[in-house]
């Protein structure tokens, strides 16, 4: 079998070790010759790449590993880039989250505010990686996670149209994951169908191979629960803000029966909720510092202490096995059906050609074929039309440097009770991001 080389941008990732024990956990289907981490901030990258350097050594010997601050090193001879880079980093995403909530706005790192906001730092840095992939190895494709993914996918429509560049989230995987759970099923066992954009949809049918169709018995298990199952499913997400978006989702589900909602809509169907349940001065972020970052960096220092990974390494990322199944569609054309963020152009019949939608596709060695899903009613087209046109607009105000267009960007937004909040909120965001952002006029 082919073996291939990967580059892993945003290399100083809280889940970069757990990728890289899940590649190691599927050398059988996915061969890997050489692995190099590539990030811009050498110091958080160092510990993780030091600590993964023990460990393949250990583990896979035969891996060729590096871990560079260099473009060149980094991309040359790449045949797959996997991107999750966080523009900005934790500091920011407490800023994002923080700031909408001190105006009384939900404040989170990929929806209202704090998701323009995050999406504003990153578009110039993504289509930077893009470019560099390129220059210097043109025929390797980026699968890219990177947050916030709607606005990065837009971006990349308008600017970067032609390049390989994937767009996936890892939620639907997840929350098939908890379906599959609650009617006693594997994911694998499972095809979907599901419209929207991302960390914005609905699932209409959830089948078994032979076409039994179990929407219905998840649809009163979670009328009752939510996604909440008994089961650990990942231990991140045992946390309690996670433990109660699961539980939310059934307060989701009563608003539009027919379909089994993303936990994300909650944000747009509940703001006033979600704001009465933030701690302004503890989000999210600081859950994840306190937690994921913490566990992740002592258990690479340890590693680095002990010069072995033995009795303390990492654990394997498990989610994040769409990533190997999608590497593997493409080196292999294996016809993966997998939820893609991809160009709308009919796949949702009576949505706008060119929305970025998330959609089943199929995926082969030439990227995704978008899965008809026919029309959609008119409650939801109108909310994803709201909403795609929020991300839309934040994208043309970034190429344009228009504070117009920023600031009708974050008054369109559902989570946002008006435009003089908007504008409050805006201008506090502008002040936070100096350093991020061009110049909006
Ligand atoms: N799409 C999904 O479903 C999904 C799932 C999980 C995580 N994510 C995303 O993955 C990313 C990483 O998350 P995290 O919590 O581990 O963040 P993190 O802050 O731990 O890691 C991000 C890394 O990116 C680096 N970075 C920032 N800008 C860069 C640039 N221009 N070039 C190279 N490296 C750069 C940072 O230095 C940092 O080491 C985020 O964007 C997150 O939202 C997405
Ligand atoms: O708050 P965080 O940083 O822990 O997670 C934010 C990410 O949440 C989603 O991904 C989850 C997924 O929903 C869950 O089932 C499991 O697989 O872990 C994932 C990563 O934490 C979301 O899709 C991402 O876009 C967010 O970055
Ligand atoms: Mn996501």
């Amino acid at each position: 079998m082919k073996e291939f080389s990967v580059v892993i941008a945003g290399g100083g990732s809280t889940y970069t070790p757990g990728i890289v024990m899940m590649l190691l956990d599927n050398l059988d289907r996915f061969p890997i010759k050489q692995l190099t981490l590539y990030d811009n901030d050498a110091d958080r990258q160092n510990v993780l790449g030091e600590s993964l350097d023990i460990l393949l050594k250990e583990q896979a010997p035969d891996i060729t590993f590096h871990y560079t601050t260099d473009p060149e090193k980094a991309f040359t001879g790449a045949d797959f880039c996997f991107a999750h880079i966080r523009v900005g980093k934790y500091d920011m995403r407490e800023k994002d989250e923080k700031i909408p909530l001190k105006h009384g706005v939900v404040g989170q790192e990929t929806c209202g505010p704090g998701g323009v906001a995050y999406g504003m730092r990153s578009i110039g840095p993504m289509v930077e990686l893009i470019d560099l992939m390129e220059q210097y190895s043109p025929d390797c494709w980026m699968l890219n996670y990177s947050n916030p993914a709607a606005i990065i996918a837009e971006a990349c429509r308008i600017l970067r149209p032609n390049s390989k560049v994937l767009n996936i989230c890892d939620m639907p995987v997840g929350t098939l994951r908890r379906m599959s759970q609650i009617i006693d099923k594997q994911p694998n066992d499972l095809e979907v169908r599901y419209f929207g954009l991302n960390h914005f949809g609905w699932w209409t049918s959830v089948k078994d191979k032979e076409g039994h169709e179990y929407l219905p018995q998840i649809r009163d298990y979670v009328a009752e629960n939510g996604y909440l199952t008994q089961i650990e499913v990942d231990t991140q997400h045992m946390d309690q803000s996670w433990q109660d978006t699961h539980k939310k989702a059934k307060d989701l589900l009563a608003v539009d029966p027919r379909f089994l909602p993303n936990t994300y809509l909650k944000y747009y169907f509940y703001p006033d909720y979600e704001v009465e349940h933030s701690d302004a001065d503890y989000t999210r972020a600081n859950e994840v510092i306190d937690g994921r970052e913490q566990e992740v960096f002592s258990t690479a220092r340890t590693i680095i202490e002990n010069e072995t990974a033995a009795g303390s390494g990492f654990s394997i990322g498990s989610h994040a096995t769409f990533i190997v199944d999608l590497a593997r569609a493409i080196a292999f054309n294996t016809h993966e059906r997998m939820l893609m963020i991809v160009e709308n152009n009919g796949a949702i019949a009576n949505f706008d050609d060119d929305a970025m939608v998330e959609v089943p596709c199929i995926i082969g060695s030439d990227g995704p074929e978008t899965l008809s899903q026919g029309k959609i009613p008119e409650f939801e087209r109108a909310l994803m039309y709201q909403q795609v046109t929020v991300e839309k607009l934040a994208v043309e105000a970034y190429i344009e440097g228009s504070y117009q267009k920023f600031w009708q960007a974050l008054t369109l937004s559902k989570t946002v009770p008006s435009a003089a909040v908007a504008k409050n909120v805006l201008d506090d965001l502008i002040e936070a991001n100096q350093e991020y952002w061009p110049e909006f006029k």
